[in-house]
């Protein structure tokens, strides 16, 4: 493909991409994979560059664009290498018309980033949001040690007790160490966040929003398979992705329970009281992974955001029935927005009086009301807040 092809191209992708979000439809990077399937036409070189201007072209865009090409329009306004691509060939895009307007630039659409800006996520906080996220592992410490573990690429240690960092992009899912097992990818935050549940050998835990479970093994790996592991979620497809992922990690104790929305307590009733440790990972806007997602700020407006808050209320004082006298509830979400985290914490504190917060003490992480709060921009992981509480005896 030509350079302007390319172009044209990732402007089609665009106007696809943000039509789906509008509707609430399928990711940006699931219409990139099915484009690339089904046109084989398009050699690695161009899929590659395919990729980069897409994404490039909705982190330049704050709002939602008008179209694919104005996004593209927007992004020409700070790569001088792509106006000139706007040539009018014939797979390339029609000449850009006097006056012809390009998208919005920014963070994010206006509300979100008065909302940003009222958690304290501004300036190089904002920025950061929307850089490139690494590629971090988990050593699986069921099957290696960080120490020993030899792997094919050269890695660094993150500040997760068991992270790896290395280049973005490297495909591990090729490596004998991956389909062995002994290491997951996962980012450093979401370690850290597992490492504030203190999940020991012989606890009743549960993960009660488990998804793929990729808390749920570093949970199973810090338990070293001892004792019983609870991973629910009301999501039936993220949940089945979890079996063959344990298989693959050796983790041997995690029992999965299918939640049925607004009747989740049913299904865990007989765990009533009974956990040592429930963690609350929470469905949220996921403002601390635009890294990942960036057109996720494009899906996101004031009434979700309102359902967020609500559903995260409900699964915490859920959480909180299934906690023993003296066992713990940790709150997760990978938001920064306050309402979302350290406000929401607040506010279950304030209605439960049997739980308490607990100091939690992370290799990383700055305090924010009454737990910890990472950022890509102070701790280069995605952004978190962690908090953890304690149920009176
Ligand atoms: C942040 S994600 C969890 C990610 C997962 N813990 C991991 O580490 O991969 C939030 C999860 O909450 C689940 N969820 C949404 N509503 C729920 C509910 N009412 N009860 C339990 N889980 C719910 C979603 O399906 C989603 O998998």
């Amino acid at each position: 493909m030509t350079p302007a092809a390319r172009v044209q191209t990732s402007i089609e992708l665009l106007d696809a991409i943000i039509a789906s979000a509008m509707a609430k439809g399928a990711p940006a990077d699931r219409i990139l994979a099915e484009w690339f399937r089904n046109n084989r036409f398009a050699g690695s070189k161009d899929r590659r560059a395919i990729r980069e201007l897409v994404y490039a072209a909705i982190r330049a865009c704050g709002p939602i664009p008008r179209t694919g090409r104005s996004a593209m329009l927007r992004l020409a306004q700070t790569d001088a290498n792509i106006a000139p691509l706007f040539d009018g060939s014939n797979y390339g895009p029609a000449q850009i018309e006097h006056g012809e307007e390009a998208a919005e630039g920014g963070i994010a659409p206006r509300w979100l980033v008065r909302k940003l800006a009222g958690s304290d996520i501004e300036g190089p906080e904002a920025d950061a949001l929307l850089g490139r996220a690494p590629l971090d592992l988990r050593v699986n410490t069921l099957k290696a040690e960080r120490a020993t573990l030899s792997l094919p690429v050269e890695t660094s240690h993150t500040h997760a007790p068991h992270g790896l960092r290395l280049e973005a992009g490297t495909q591990v899912e090729q490596w004998a160490e991956w389909r062995e097992g002994k290491v997951e990818v996962q980012d450093t935050g979401s370690q850290l966040a597992c490492l504030a549940v203190r999940a020991q050998p012989g606890e009743t835990v549960i993960d009660l929003c488990a998804g793929g479970g990729g808390k749920t093994l570093a949970l199973a790996a810090a338990m070293d398979n001892l004792g019983q592991l609870i991973a629910s979620d009301t999501d039936r497809n993220r949940l089945s992705r979890l079996a063959p992922r344990a298989e693959r990690a050796g983790a041997t104790n995690i029992e999965t329970r299918l939640l049925d929305p607004k009747r989740e307590f049913e299904l865990l009733a007989d765990l009533e009281g009974q956990a040592d440790a429930v963690m609350v990972d929470a469905p949220c806007s996921g403002t601390g992974t635009w890294r990942r997602n960036p057109e996720a700020r494009w899906r996101l407006d004031e009434g979700e955001l309102a359902k967020l808050t609500a559903l995260q209320a409900e699964l915490i004082d859920l959480a909180a029935r299934l906690v023993k006298p003296g066992g713990r509830l940790i709150y997760v979400t990978c938001s920064l927005l306050d309402e979302e985290g350290a406000g929401q914490f607040a506010s279950f504190l304030g209605r439960n009086k049997a739980f308490s917060a607990q100091d939690i003490s992370l290799p990383a992480g700055r305090k924010r009301g009454n737990g910890i709060r990472l950022t890509p921009y102070h701790e280069g992981t995605d952004g978190f807040f962690i908090a953890r509480a304690a149920r009176s005896c």
